[in-house]
C-alpha cells in the first residue's frame, strides 16, 4: 500500500480534567501519533482507556491542555469543532447524531454536499438530475435508502440512518474520517454490511480513518495498522504485517496486561 503524507499528527498531546484540584487526572498522557494518508487504523482499549478522548482532542470537541495537533500539515490546536468540520468527518454510534431529524434523506445529502462551503444565497434546490444522482449514490448502501430520499430521516431504521451519516460524512472527502463504533448499534448482519461497505469506501478512496471497536474480529479484520489504548497512552502499536500476524487470542492477553 502506498503510504503517503501525514493526515494526522498529534505531537504529545495531553489533556489534563480537574486540573488544581483533588480530582486532577490525566486522561489524554503525552500521546504522539502520525497516521499518513490511506492509513486505516483500528483503536481498541478497555473502558476508560481514552479512546473517545483521543477522538474528541481529534475533532475538536475537548480541548488539549499541552501539546499539538495536525491535520493534514496544518495546525487545528486551536481550531474549534466547526473550523475542523471542513476537514474531518466524524460517525457516532448513536444513529440519531448524524442526520437532521426532520429533514428527508435528500436534504441530508444535499447539506452535506455544502459541508465547509459558504451558504449560497439562492439554491437551485433538487433538479431531477440531481435526485437521480442522489438515487444512485444512496443505491450503493444496498439496504433500500435509494427508495426513501424523500422520507425524513427520524423515519428510517437504525441500521438506513447510520448508512446515510456514513454517506454524508463521505459527501466531501474529509481529510481524516473518525468512526466512532458507528456499527455497534447495528444487528449483526446489518452491521457486518456496513462494516464492509465502510471498508470498500476507505479503500476505494484512500481515505484516512480511525475507528474505535469493541469487536475484537473487526479490528483484526479491518484496517492495516491497530492500536491498543491503556490509561490515556498507546500502549500497543500494530502496522502491516505485525497486524496481520496478530490473533484474537494475542488481543485479549493484551487486555489481561493493561
Ligand atoms: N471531560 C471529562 N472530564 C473528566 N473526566 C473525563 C472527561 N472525559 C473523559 N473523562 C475520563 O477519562 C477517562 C477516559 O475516558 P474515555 O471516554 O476516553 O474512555 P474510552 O476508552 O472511550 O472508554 P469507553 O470504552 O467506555 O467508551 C475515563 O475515566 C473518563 O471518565
Amino acid at each position: 500500500m502506498a503510504i503517503e503524507k501525514a493526515s494526522l499528527r498529534l505531537q504529545e498531546a495531553t489533556v489534563i480534567v480537574n486540573q488544581g484540584t483533588a480530582e486532577e487526572r490525566i486522561i489524554l498522557d503525552h500521546v504522539s501519533l502520525t497516521v499518513h494518508q490511506g492509513e486505516f487504523v483500528t483503536v481498541l482499549g478497555s473502558n476508560g482507556a481514552g479512546k473517545s478522548t483521543l477522538f474528541n482532542v481529534i475533532a475538536g470537541t475537548l480541548p488539549l491542555t499541552s501539546g499539538h495537533i495536525y491535520l493534514g500539515g496544518q495546525e487545528v490546536t486551536h481550531l474549534n469543532e466547526i473550523e475542523r468540520t471542513k476537514i474531518l468527518a466524524r460517525i457516532f454510534q448513536d444513529p440519531k447524531l448524524g442526520t437532521a431529524p426532520r429533514m428527508t434523506v435528500a436534504e441530508n445529502l444535499l447539506l452535506a454536499q455544502r459541508r465547509g462551503k459558504k451558504r449560497r444565497l439562492r439554491d437551485r434546490g433538487l433538479t431531477e438530475a440531481k435526485r437521480q444522482t442522489l438515487r444512485e449514490l444512496t443505491k450503493t448502501m444496498g439496504n433500500g435508502l435509494s427508495d426513501r430520499l424523500d422520507v425524513a430521516t427520524g423515519a428510517l431504521s437504525g441500521g438506513q440512518r447510520q448508512a446515510l451519516s456514513f454517506l454524508m460524512a463521505t459527501q466531501v472527502r474529509p481529510e481524516v474520517m473518525l468512526l466512532d463504533e458507528h456499527t455497534a448499534a447495528l444487528d449483526p448482519k446489518t452491521s457486518a454490511q456496513l462494516m464492509a461497505l465502510t471498508d470498500e469506501h476507505i479503500r476505494r478512496e484512500h481515505l484516512t480513518a480511525l475507528m474505535i471497536t469493541h469487536n475484537l474480529a473487526d479490528a483484526l479484520e479491518y484496517g492495516n495498522r491497530l492500536l491498543v489504548l491503556a490509561n490515556g497512552q498507546i500502549a500497543q502499536d500494530f502496522k502491516d504485517s505485525d497486524k496481520a500476524n496478530l490473533s484474537v487470542a494475542d488481543l485479549l492477553a493484551y487486555f489481561e496486561r493493561y
